[in-house]
């Protein structure tokens, strides 16, 4: 069984469980007692490199990486040194997150939220929107391609902006044919959990222009969002340095500065 499936046989249990508390009907009601989704398709395309950071205290691949007893405070560090998105990993059991995190980040910052987690079921897409996210993420390589269309189907029609995550061309293509807007490629093989930070490069050319370019993982400073960006990135998506660094807030901004100068991408490229 490879750590994917490992993870979302995980994510099934305690579905069940949150399932069995709360009824659809239930999750609804409280999905349309909060404000309105933000725009998040326009959070994350525009001038410049956008920032996403991510509130995530461990990783099947890294086990324990911080223990972010306040994930509101961090995320509004981020929020301050100008994320564009904040990502909250909601999986309990490897990354050590839960829908309160969500909660509570969504208490405290403005920007549009992203709901972190291996969703396959449209309760899973209630249970975001009704916690305050805004974007979701959907990974091609966790789904069928019927479950992904209906899913991103689904996203959009309860406000949620769908971001499908592809790491290789076939994923790739499967997210395009689903109908994606938004696309990330992911570094890390969810499989294997191998880093490739080429993966990106390779991928992006293959993707049309309208689609917003998502680099996602491995990001240890503005030298691979620069990188990132001569790719033709439209965002990075950055965890694990920012959660063990000691200055989030000035990583964040140091990241966003970056992004921010397309003239700094110039010499940068692969020539
Ligand atoms: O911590 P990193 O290497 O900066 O990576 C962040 C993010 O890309 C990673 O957490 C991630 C990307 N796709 C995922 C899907 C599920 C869980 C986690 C992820």
């Amino acid at each position: 069984m490879s750590v994917l499936d490992e993870i979302i046989e995980g994510v099934r249990e305690d579905l069940a469980e949150r399932q069995a508390r709360v009824s659809l009907d239930e999750l609804k009601e409280r999905a349309a007692a909060v404000p309105p989704a933000k725009d998040g398709f326009a959070a994350l395309k525009g001038e410049g490199v956008r920032v996403i950071c991510e509130v995530k205290r461990s990783s099947p691949s890294k086990g324990a990486l911080a223990a972010i007893a306040d994930p509101a405070a961090l995320a509004v560090d981020y929020e301050t040194g100008g994320a564009s998105v904040i990502s909250v990993l909601t999986e309990q059991r490897r990354f050590g997150g839960s829908l309160a995190d969500l909660e509570a980040v969504r208490a405290k910052v403005d920007i549009p939220l992203l709901r972190k987690d291996f969703v396959f079921s449209s309760y899973q897409l209630w249970e975001a929107r009704a916690h305050g996210a805004d974007i979701v993420l959907l990974i091609v390589a966790a789904l069928e391609q019927e479950a992904l269309v209906s899913l991103i189907e689904r996203a959009e029609s309860i406000g949620l902006t769908p971001l499908v995550e592809a790491h290789d061309e076939d994923e790739a293509q499967r997210a395009l044919d689903a109908g994606a807007r938004i696309v990330g490629i992911n570094a890390r093989n969810l499989k294997t959990l191998e880093v490739d930070r080429g993966n990106f490069a390779r991928i992006a050319p293959e993707l049309p222009d309208h689609v917003v370019k998502i680099a996602e993982s491995g990001v240890r400073g503005p030298h691979d969002l620069i990188a990132y960006a001569n790719d033709g990135a439209d965002a990075v998506l950055v965890g694990e340095s920012l959660v063990t660094g000691k200055d989030p807030k000035g990583a964040v901004a140091d990241l966003v500065a970056a992004g921010a100068h397309p003239a700094l991408r110039h010499g940068h490229g692969k020539g």
